[in-house]
């Protein structure tokens, strides 16, 4: 056997899933999830886990205590792995040099000399937090700087695809793995160790092996490509709702041609998750720093138009009803920035409830996954005030009760419980004119109209009033 003993730093949204599924592919190695967050590792102990990602209860439960254990305890992980992950957070700096743009490494650094420091024998460090290109070399300073004798280091960039909601799904039939490593003799073994663990299930087809520079960029530059599309489809959108052109029969009509592909490329209120805008913002720094003006403002406008695109709907939303939301009661359904998942990070909801709270409207939010707490934690962090959100702000445990006597639904995640519900039994509990703002094209436009509903869906020309002033020449309406 080529590795015994993994053990993985950060037990987060990447962390958990892909080592219980190297946990659940590789049963002869022992797997070690490790965490600073007590709470977080007692959550991943106990039935309900701190995350929700469909399948992964039933591989944790297959494998937690057999090869698979999740501890705080992270220096006996560490000197008893032969390959650690390091998974931890890499988030947006908010102070000093780049704040707003540059990756944050302090949680991957720290980590770096917690190895150095308890380490004892060869290790392959494997960083799959996604990090700026050359981080593995900033990694291995602090290694070899700080290395005992009898002690070696080989390091490996192997970042992680999987999205949030399919998670599973993707880690199990992954379009390919990538691992990048020094072109040394080391290197290259490293690199087929790794390999071994991931053949237990991926085609060696599949598993691409680069340099780790280009395994490092690989990673930014396909999340800055995937926002593109979204960025792309979101900004024709607008122009769709302009024109009488719809966004989905256009996304279908370009999609069908196989150069351009037919995924992601649904039009949204914006695009969310912890990781585009960071990401992206990351690969502009990095092109700032490489004097490449050109190139930094080019993916610059992936998040420009991201930005637009929510404040545009939520604007959109405002203007309709009369251009004043005051006091009134709006709705929002789905507050995770996509479905099937609990998380909120960057998720578009925040700011369309931020923005309507600060217009003074009072919300009604449901969300069939997203815990209470975290709402009020979010909005308390967007608007400053906690106090402000407690009084303007009710959670419901259903969409029925959620509509209730509100004068307007604002559609934010695309969960599918929300295509069935009884639209007719909601319209006669709202107020009149009743009004629904579709961000995720979920609804049957037509058949809300029908019921009585003024309907908006994104990319389409189907808004009833309220929008001359700003169209124009054009009468939309
Ligand atoms: N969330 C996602 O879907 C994906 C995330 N990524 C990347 O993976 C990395 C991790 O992301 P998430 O799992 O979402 O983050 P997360 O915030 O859910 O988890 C990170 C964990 O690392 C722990 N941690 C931080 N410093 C530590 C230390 N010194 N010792 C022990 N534990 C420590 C934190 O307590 C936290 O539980 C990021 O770089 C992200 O960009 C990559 C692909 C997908
Ligand atoms: O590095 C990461 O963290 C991950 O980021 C994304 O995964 P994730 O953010 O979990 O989810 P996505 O499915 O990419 O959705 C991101 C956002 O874009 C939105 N979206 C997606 C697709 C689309 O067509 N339109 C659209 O608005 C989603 O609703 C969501 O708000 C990438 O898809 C993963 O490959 C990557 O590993």
């Amino acid at each position: 056997m080529v590795i015994e003993k993994i053990c993985c730093i950060g037990a987060g949204y990447v962390g958990g899933p892909t080592c219980s599924v190297i946990a659940l592919k590789c049963p002869e190695v022992k797997v070690t999830v490790v965490d600073k967050n007590k709470e977080r590792i007692k959550q991943w102990n106990a039935d309900k886990l701190p995350i929700y990602e469909p399948g992964l209860d039933k591989v944790v439960k297959e494998c937690r205590g057999k090869n698979l254990f999740f501890s705080v305890d992270v220096e006996s992980a560490i000197e008893e792995a032969d390959l650690i992950f390091i998974s931890v957070n890499t988030p947006t700096k908010t102070c000093g040099n780049g704040k707003g743009r540059a990756a944050d490494l302090k949680y991957v650094e720290s980590v770096a000399r917690l190895i150095a420091d308890v380490a004892a024998g060869d290790k392959i460090v494997v960083e799959k937090s996604t990090v700026p290109v050359k981080a593995a070399e900033s990694i291995m300073n602090i290694l070899r700087a700080n290395q005992k004798p009898g002690v070696s280091y080989q390091i490996l960039s192997n970042p992680e695809f999987l999205s949030e909601g399919t998670a599973i799904d993707n880690l199990l039939n992954a379009d390919r793995v990538l691992i990048g490593g020094e072109e040394t003799k080391e290197g290259q073994l490293a690199i087929e160790k790794l390999c071994w663990i991931y053949e237990h299930w991926i085609p060696r087809s599949k598993i691409l092996t680069t340099n780790t520079w280009s395994s490092e960029l690989s990673k930014l530059a396909a999340n800055a490509f995937l926002a593109q599309r979204i960025s792309s489809i979101n900004s024709l959108s607008a122009v769709c709702e302009f024109t009488g052109a719809n966004v989905s029969e256009v996304a279908k009509a370009i999609g069908t041609d196989t150069r351009i592909g037919n995924k992601f490329l649904n039009a949204s209120v914006g695009f969310g998750g912890s990781c585009f805008q960071k990401d992206i913002l990351n690969l502009v720094y990095i092109c700032e720093c490489l004097n490449l003006p050109e190139v930094a403002a080019y993916w610059q406008q992936v998040i420009d138009i991201n930005e637009y695109q929510k404040s545009r709907f939520t604007s959109k939303v405002i203007e309709s009803l009369f251009n004043t939301v005051t006091d009134k009661r709006i709705s929002i359904l789905g507050f995770a920035f996509k479905k099937d998942t609990g998380d909120t990070r960057e998720s578009p909801a925040i700011y369309v409830a931020k923005t309507l709270l600060d217009e003074g409207a009072k919300l009604n939010i449901y969300d069939p996954k997203v815990e209470h707490a975290q709402i009020f934690e979010d909005l308390t962090y967007a608007t400053g005030s906690k106090e402000y959100v407690k009084e303007r702000v009710s959670l419901f445990p259903n969409a029925y009760s959620a509509t209730e006597k509100t004068h307007a639904i604002v559609v934010c995640t695309e969960w599918d419980e929300f295509i069935t519900l009884d639209f007719r039994k909601i319209y006669d509990g709202m107020m009149k004119p009743a009004y629904i703002f579709d961000g995720r094209m979920i609804l049957d436009d037509e058949k809300l109209s029908k019921i009585g509903f003024h309907v908006h869906t994104i990319g389409k020309r189907n808004m009833r009033r309220g929008l001359k002033r700003t169209w124009g020449t054009l009468d939309c309406a």
